[in-house]
């Protein structure tokens, strides 16, 4: 449960703002008693703010969601507000890294193995039946700035449980029996999440989102141009035509993902040259485009499956 002495108690809070969340800033922190810098997202209260903080809390721990150290619950003149305190991630934001990639080309396999770490991610939210919803290269950290950095998720700020009502009032279905819509949209936000990956993964794959990339995604019209794509492999290109699968109900759940060779045996995946490196420094005045470009895809795709 949340502490609800004072933060600035246990911590000095700097005015070092490290980035802007849906419900609130962040902020750099340190602990008076260990001196450790520490992040801390200031969340004004709202039913929105305790969803955030109750389900990252739930899955706070997992080796890659951000983990939450501390909680208060304080009140300055009169209005409440949380204040979650996290490990500080070092490494800054995924495409930072990829971009300013210095030792030589992006191989697909540091691709494969950046998927494999979001997928265990997404894996560990929706066995617990919570769908992140945000799923973006800005809400994915690294530790550290160097190769030791691991990679993980925040930013539960749309995160929902889904299914819930599943359990709840209909105990009595038989799964294979079950009509769809039974199950309600909450199975949709999960799916939703997958479509992310895939656009995280064809990102990686120095695709550049341009504008008209949406709607071919969303057609299912997009292809793998070469010469970006002639080296890739047919695992990763079946992978990503699996994941951006126009229809939600046939797109891959986590764990058809999880099985696929080319994330499974990410190990084993060729280190072959990828032209995300180069397509991120030179598209670097796209990239913005690009972010906004998933940012309104995302918000389209809640507000959809919240209506279906
Ligand atoms: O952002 C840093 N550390 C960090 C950041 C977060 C963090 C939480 C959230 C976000 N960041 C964002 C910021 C805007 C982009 N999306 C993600 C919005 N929502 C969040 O919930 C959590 C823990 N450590 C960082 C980067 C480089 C250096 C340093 C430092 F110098 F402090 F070590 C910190």
């Amino acid at each position: 449960y949340p502490k609800t002495n004072l933060i600035s108690d246990d911590y000095e809070i700097s005015n070092t703002v490290l980035g802007l969340g849906i419900n609130g800033k962040v902020l750099q922190c340190h602990n008076k008693d260990n001196g450790q810098v520490y992040a801390l997202k200031v969340l004004h209260d709202s039913l929105k703010a305790r969803r955030e903080v109750a389900l990252h809390w739930r899955v706070s721990g997992f080796r890659h969601i951000v983990s939450i150290i501390d909680v208060y619950k304080n009140s300055y003149n009169g209005n409440v507000c949380f204040l979650v305190v996290m490990e500080c991630m070092r490494g800054g934001e995924l495409f930072q890294r990829i971009q300013n990639q210095q030792t030589g080309a992006f191989t697909e396999r540091e691709a494969a193995k950046i998927m494999q770490e979001i997928c265990s991610a997404v894996k560990y939210l929706h066995d617990r039946n919570i769908a992140h919803r945000d799923l973006k290269p800005e809400n994915l950290l690294y530790t550290l700035p160097d190769q030791n950095g691991v990679l993980k998720l925040t930013d539960f700020g749309f995160a929902k449980e889904v299914n819930v009502h599943a359990t709840l009032e209909t105990p009595c279905y038989t799964p294979y029996y079950v009509a769809p819509e039974v199950l309600g949209p909450e199975k949709y936000d999960k799916s939703c999440d997958i479509w992310s990956l895939g656009v995280i993964m064809y990102i990686n794959h120095g695709q550049a989102i341009s504008p008209g990339m949406k709607k071919r995604i969303r057609t299912g019209q997009f292809d793998f141009p070469d010469p970006e794509w002639s080296g890739v492999s047919k695992d990763a290109r079946d992978l990503i035509r699996g994941m951006l699968c126009v229809n939600p109900a046939k797109r891959l759940d986590i764990d058809q993902v999880m099985c696929n060779q080319w994330i499974a045996k990410y190990g084993e995946v060729p280190e072959t040259p990828l032209y995300t490196g180069k397509m991120l420094k030179e598209g670097e005045e796209t990239w913005p485009e690009v972010q906004e470009e998933m940012m309104r895809s995302l918000a389209t795709m809640r507000v959809d499956y919240d209506q279906v």
